[in-house]
């Protein structure tokens, strides 16, 4: 797999892997990072006029002199400006070194249009916000409108948490080694990354194996052998059966949304449950989505132990209050009193079973936390986090992929963190950071569509992370595939595609 995302720490610690294994030594990794990026700035820039080379003090600065030499042994006019200067006898050291161009001090740094910035001023080791000639440096690229070649990452941005420190480049492309960090896809840092190209410089797999490493993006290889594909015998109570709550007469479009998106993704039947006087209005526009009644926890009882549901959605549409939590905590706890053919798979809370819980979340926590509880997967935006995870979201030091592990942990349930850089989170620590969404997706009832995706899959008994992760995945594709003028209603129509080449990819063939 190459969907690992290293942190600083996890880069050093396979940098340091590689070279006790040998026969690499670190001057070896630099110098396939500074050819791999000089390779990109050839090929993308054949026209370019001159190329300016930022050089930092530390290893970033190093691949930079390394980029240098080899421009400049390119025939490429070339100029290098370095901030400070390489620690005596380090890889850095040689490197600028074994570089002909001599360099000149970054705060001088003057460029003419047609030009081209490499950045190696700071990377894995960004340490403080970026200031003085350097913070210079990113006004000058940015008035010149300069293309910038960015070594690792865009200097100012942090590889640990994409945050911006103080400022960055905004690169056109980001060539980074062995695998990418949560930087390059967390906000804002993804935007500043422009293209990111991935160079091989000879950390391997088997090093890469050894650091356990538990963030990853969200790519379909993170989760496809759980993908479900119906059996040959398969009839549609063995697909799986969602429930879906929903609101009151005013309020049941979110429900339907939901219902329908569960159906689309392959649950073999769908259950909307509405109050009694908001049934009326529910079978006005169902078809092949069922309908029954559910006033109070008998009316859901009866339901569970006649139709044997394996996974339900709460909360879209459904209303702030008491009901809400009543109807959480008893599918919750419901497990105790259950033999294993109504035993629940898997809960989705979105919206308003979030909200609801603003109060008193603990008791939602504690409630996730007993030995029989169904799998837990809840779908909060920026607000909906803020509200249950109080502490956690006003930590603005850290990171969204942080953040979400740390409620994950609290709340016993896989969190999917949503937003542009929607980040999902498992209690155990595994994470992957979502970027296929485009901001098409930032349309009312998009989020109980996803929410019904999650269901639809947990009840094919696909295991809750790797259920979400698809989820969002699928979602987010459908959604930037639809591309302009998508609402809501599209895109359980616009997953049927995406569904398609996924199980393509499981199976081979259909
Ligand atoms: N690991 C690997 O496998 C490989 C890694 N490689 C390369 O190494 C890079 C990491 O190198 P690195 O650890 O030396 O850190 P780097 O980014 O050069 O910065 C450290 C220096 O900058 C300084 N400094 C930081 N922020 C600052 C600021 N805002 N303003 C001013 N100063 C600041 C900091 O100062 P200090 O924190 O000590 O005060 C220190 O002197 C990595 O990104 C990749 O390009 C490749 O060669 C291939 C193999
Ligand atoms: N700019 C964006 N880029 C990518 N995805 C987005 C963007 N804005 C929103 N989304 C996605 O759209 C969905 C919106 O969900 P939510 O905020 O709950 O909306 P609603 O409550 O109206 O259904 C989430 O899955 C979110 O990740
Ligand atoms: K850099």
């Amino acid at each position: 797999m190459s969907n690992e995302l290293l942190s600083p720490a996890e880069m050093s610690e396979a940098d340091r892997l590689t070279i006790a294994a040998g026969p690499t030594d670190g001057i070896d990794l630099m110098r396939r990072a500074g050819e791999a990026v000089a390779a990109v700035v050839l090929k993308r820039y054949p026209a370019a006029t001159h190329v300016h080379v930022l050089c930092g003090p530390g290893n970033n600065g190093g691949d930079g002199y390394i980029v240098a030499r080899i421009l400049a042994g390119s025939g490429v006019g070339t100029t290098i400006w370095a901030s400070g200067t390489p620690r005596p006898e380090s890889d850095a050291a040689l490197a600028a070194a074994q570089c002909p161009v001599k360099p000149r001090p970054l705060s001088d740094f003057a460029a003419e249009a047609g030009s081209i910035v490499v950045d190696a001023l700071y990377g894995a080791g960004l340490s403080k916000p970026l200031s003085g000639d350097a913070a210079k440096a990113v006004d000058t690229a940015t008035a010149l409108r300069l293309p910038v070649v960015a070594v690792d990452l865009p200097s100012g941005v942090s590889g640990a948490s994409g945050q911006i420190l103080g400022k960055a480049f905004r690169a056109e492309v980001t060539v980074t080694f062995a695998r990418k960090k949560p930087g390059h896809l967390l906000l804002p840092g993804r935007e500043r990354c422009g293209e990111i190209v991935l160079a091989d410089i000879g950390i391997g797999d088997g090093i890469i194996a050894q650091l356990a490493v538990s963030t990853f993006e969200n790519v379909p290889d993170l989760w496809l052998r759980e993908f479900p594909v119906p059996a040959v015998d398969a009839h549609k109570y063995k697909r799986g059966h969602v429930g879906v709550f929903s609101g009151g007469p005013g309020a049941t479009g979110a429900a339907r949304l939901s219902a329908l998106a569960a159906a689309r993704s392959g649950a073999g039947a769908v259950t909307v449950l509405p109050p009694a006087n908001a049934m009326q209005v529910n079978a006005a526009h169902l078809t092949s989505i069922m309908l029954r009644k559910a006033d109070d926890s008998v009316d859901v009882d009866a339901f569970i132990g006649e139709r044997r549901p394996s996974a339900f959605v709460l909360g879209p549409g459904f209303g702030v209050g008491e009901k809400t939590r009543k109807f959480a905590l008893a599918l919750l706890t419901s497990g105790e009193q259950r033999d294993t053919s109504t035993r629940i798979d898997g809960l989705v809370f979105d919206a308003d079973a979030i909200t609801s819980f603003r109060e008193a979340p603990d008791v939602l926590f504690q409630a996730s936390r007993q030995p029989d509880a169904p799998a837990l997967v809840m779908t909060p935006h920026d607000g909906e986090f803020a509200r249950l995870f109080p502490g956690i979201a006003d930590d603005v030091a850290t990171s969204k992929l942080a953040r979400a592990r740390l409620a994950a942990a609290r709340a016993n349930a896989i969190i999917v963190y949503k937003g542009a850089d929607t980040v999902i989170a498992a209690p155990n620590g595994l994470a992957a950071i979502n970027r296929n969404g485009a901001a098409w997706l930032a349309t009312a009832g998009s989020g109980d569509v996803l929410s019904g995706i999650i269901a639809g899959l947990l009840a094919q008994g696909m295991p809750a992370f790797e259920a979400a992760c698809a989820a969002v995945w699928i979602h987010a594709e459908a959604g930037s595939r639809f591309g302009p003028g998508l609402i809501a209603e599209d895109l359980p129509r616009a997953l049927v595609p995406v569904l398609r080449e996924l199980v393509e990819a499981r199976t081979g063939a259909l």
